[in-house]
């Protein structure tokens, strides 16, 4: 059926107009809408019968804002004439200074120009639960329908600047509580009570109120100063390479100095700089890249429904297990938790406890949520409970044999519709499945840690996981908020392969005499929040060599021989896990580089040989991020070529949020095309020339620079999946 996108008016016997924007699944403010709102409010202005007006959404979503894919057609098009001009001509002069009174009718959410038009009403009446805040500075722009100016006024500077500036949304019970939200009555008397506000502006009963004209949250001159000047250096701290929040804190600075309408038009203005910004284009690249992972063909579009996942059991209590177990809790999915002794067990039950606690101590759960949670957890020796399972997640230690043997395992105990899924981040799974008939339930479910926080999830299907099988688990995935992203069988999945030279080119050029902090410092100055040695740290060396030797053995012809690791370890520095490893870790304080390390480095370059002359090469910051980060995205060029995601896009998502790459460069391979396939291919070759075979650039890079086109670009098809 096709989607009924529009803006009806109806008039009651009352004499309110009740205006209703239609555009699901979130009524966002496409232009036909933004035209629609118009022409009904200059209609409502104009006809005797209308006392007061009523705006509201269908579908029980009041409006998700602004239509971001128009910022993809001007990021497209470059033709920035594609932004209607609405902040003035409707929010300001056709809404606020309307003469009829206008209450804004919000329910589910109000999200960025959804809010900026409710906050233009003369009152907001909301049903419970709403979802109310700004979150465009993820998008690399500001509020641009007046929200810079109008929710300062009717929240408070401080709490609109903490709203704004983290893109953080609130309940319309907590926005009731601030004077956001006048009345909050329950969805069925929304519309009721929102008509009768209305009618008792008009007569005079209630007063009517222009948030753009209120005075009486901001505070003095010098109390705003204050405000914004701590705002100023959050910005600086959560975000040192984007524009937007600096730009958004002048914007709201101009109105508080010159008046609220000035701010308007400043913040206007700006608005439109913004969304032609590289940070805008790679934000909004990323917004619909994250949803475009739920579209996989031949999975969600062949008519197939999810199956109900009541109960899963997750095979290994230690971190990965314990993390996974603690998601699944946390979305209400019962849990059995299997150990191989009672000493294993009571530790890994006792994880996810702690996973909980941590949670409830940084308030992002309640007590009551997690003493729920912990409710539908239940710990097993045996496969007793495993009888009447939907999944079983394995999460034992990387050993095949074990592995092999736990899937012949779970095969027989398991009903037959159970999914056996593995989350292995090294083993081939078709090896892992190798033993069972039933390689069409066997399917990669592998979570980043810590797993009930990151949201990444990685489904990875061989060319026999059923598209019932990889469906069920996208959906759990959803259910228990991750993004799942599915990939194809190789080794090291999409991100840890594509990833696996990072730590490779930064061994390289400590080799060649880099300094190792120099490394971490220009790679965090560049977005990522650890540089490779840190991160090293955090993974912790024992395992670092592990997965180094399970690497070489498939990928070996492009790999980096750095003996550094293996020093590291012989000289007692594990990383974090132990104290040590190129910074020392202390309870209670941030890691130090530790500059007694550098004798283990020397030992490395003695070693590897490789200074040109015996002497360190000279670099600058820009040559370490493509000698670190070039090598990266040539990796990510044979994930495409050999077809492990379904679309380069999926790596943009899984690079930013399993590798923390700064989405507001786009992720892997947008950045990389926004630098250029030819410079990239360019650089690796003559860095390959230098130094070796771990720069040659691979060869779909080489095609793409030569025919000028982006690595992006879809190509013929040659999927894994
Ligand atoms: C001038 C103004 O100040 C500028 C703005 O208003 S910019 C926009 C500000 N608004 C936002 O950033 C909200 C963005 N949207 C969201 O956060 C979430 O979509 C949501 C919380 C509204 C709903 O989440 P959820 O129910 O999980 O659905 P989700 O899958 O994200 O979205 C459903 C569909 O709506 C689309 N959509 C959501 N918000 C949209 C928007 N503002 N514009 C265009 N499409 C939008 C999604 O792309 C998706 O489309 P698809 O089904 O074709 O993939």
């Amino acid at each position: 059926m096709a989607k009924k996108i529009g803006v009806t008016m109806e008039v009651g016997n009352d004499g309110v107009a009740v205006i209703t924007i239609s555009n699901p699944p979130v009524n966002s403010l496409a232009s036909p809408i933004i035209s629609g709102l118009k022409e009904k409010f200059q209609d409502a202005d104009q006809r005797n019968d209308v006392k007061a007006i009523v705006l509201t959404g269908n579908g029980g979503r009041f409006s998700g804002g602004f239509d971001i894919n128009v910022f993809q057609q001007v990021h497209k098009t470059g033709d920035i004439s594609l932004m209607p001009e609405v902040s003035i001509d409707l929010v300001s002069n056709l809404m606020e200074d309307s003469r009829k009174p206008l209450v804004a009718a919000v329910e589910g959410l109000a999200l960025g120009g959804g809010l900026e038009l409710a906050m233009a009403c003369h009152a907001r009446v909301a049903a419970p639960k709403a979802q109310l805040g700004l979150p465009e500075l993820t998008l690399g722009v500001i509020p641009g329908f007046g929200g810079t100016q109008r929710l300062p006024r009717l929240v408070g500077l401080a709490k609109a600047t903490d709203m704004i500036l983290l893109s953080k949304s609130i309940s319309s019970e907590e926005g009731h509580m601030l004077g956001l939200v006048d009345a909050l009555v329950p969805p069925g008397d929304l519309l009721t009570t929102s008509r009768k506000w209305a009618l008792d502006i008009a007569l005079g009963r209630k007063p009517l109120l222009r948030s753009l004209h209120r005075t009486d949250k901001i505070g003095s001159l010098s109390e705003a100063r204050a405000v914004l000047k701590n705002t100023r250096q959050l910005a600086k701290k959560i975000a040192p390479n984007m524009p937007q929040h600096h730009a958004c804190i002048d914007v709201i600075e101009e109105g508080i100095v010159h008046g609220g309408y000035s701010g308007v038009l400043k913040e206007a203005e700006v608005f439109k700089q913004l969304v032609m910004s590289d940070t805008a284009k790679a934000l909004v690249h990323v917004f619909f890249a994250q949803r475009a992972t739920s579209k996989v063909p031949n999975v969600t579009d062949v008519g197939l429904k999810p199956r109900p996942m009541k109960k899963v059991a997750v095979i290994g209590g230690g971190l990965m297990g314990s993390g996974i177990a603690t998601a699944l809790l946390l979305s209400n999915t019962r849990v059995v938790l299997k150990e191989i002794n009672p000493e294993y067990l009571q530790k890994g039950l006792k994880s996810v406890e702690a996973n909980l606690k941590s949670l409830v101590s940084r308030g992002k759960l309640t007590q009551d949520k997690a003493g729920k949670a912990l409710s539908l957890l239940k710990g097993a020796l045996d496969y007793a409970e495993f009888k009447d399972v939907d999944m079983v997640i394995e999460a034992v230690i990387e050993n095949i044999e074990l592995k092999q043997k736990i899937f012949k395992e779970i095969e027989e105990i398991c009903p037959p519709h159970c999914i056996l899924a593995s989350n292995t981040s090294t083993i081939d799974l078709n090896v892992i499945g190798e033993k069972t008939n039933s390689k069409d339930r066997i399917v990669g479910a592998h979570f980043f840690s810590p797993a009930h926080i990151m949201t990444l999830l990685e489904i990875v299907r061989t060319e026999n996981t059923s598209a019932q099988v990889i469906l069920d688990l996208m959906a759990l995935g959803k259910a228990i908020k991750k993004v799942p992203v599915v990939v194809g069988n190789c080794i090291g999945f999409a991100v840890n392969r594509t990833f696996f030279p990072y730590t490779q080119g930064a061994h390289m050029l400590v080799n060649l005499g880099v300094d190792l902090f120099r490394v971490d410092s220009v790679i965090t100055s560049f977005g990522l929040p650890l540089g490779p040695f840190q991160l090293g740290d955090l993974a912790g060396h024992g395992i670092g060599m592990a997965v180094k030797e399970i690497y070489a053995k498939v990928y070996g012809d492009r790999m980096f021989q750095s003996p550094l690791t293996e020093l590291l370890v012989k000289s007692g520095r594990n990383g974090k896990i132990n104290g040590r490893g190129y910074y020392i870790y202390e309870k209670g304080s941030k890691p130090k580089p530790d500059s007694s390390v550098l004798s283990v480095v020397e030992e490395s370059r003695k070693l590897t040989n490789i200074m040109p002359g015996g002497k360190p090469i000279s670099v600058t910051d820009k040559e370490i991020v493509e000698m670190i980060l070039f090598p990266v995205v040539n990796e990510a060029c044979r994930v495409l070529d050999e077809g492990v995601v379904i679309r380069a896009s999926d790596l943009d998502v899984a690079s930013v949020l399993g590798m923390s790459f700064p989405s507001y460069r786009g992720g892997i391979v947008f950045w990389a095309d926004t630098v250029g396939p030819k410079y990239i291919y360019e650089r690796l070759k003559r860095l390959s020339e230098t130094y070796g075979g771990f720069f040659k650039p691979s060869r779909y890079l080489e095609e793409r620079a030569m025919n000028g086109m982006l690595l992006s670009e879809p190509k013929a098809s040659r999927s894994r999946m």
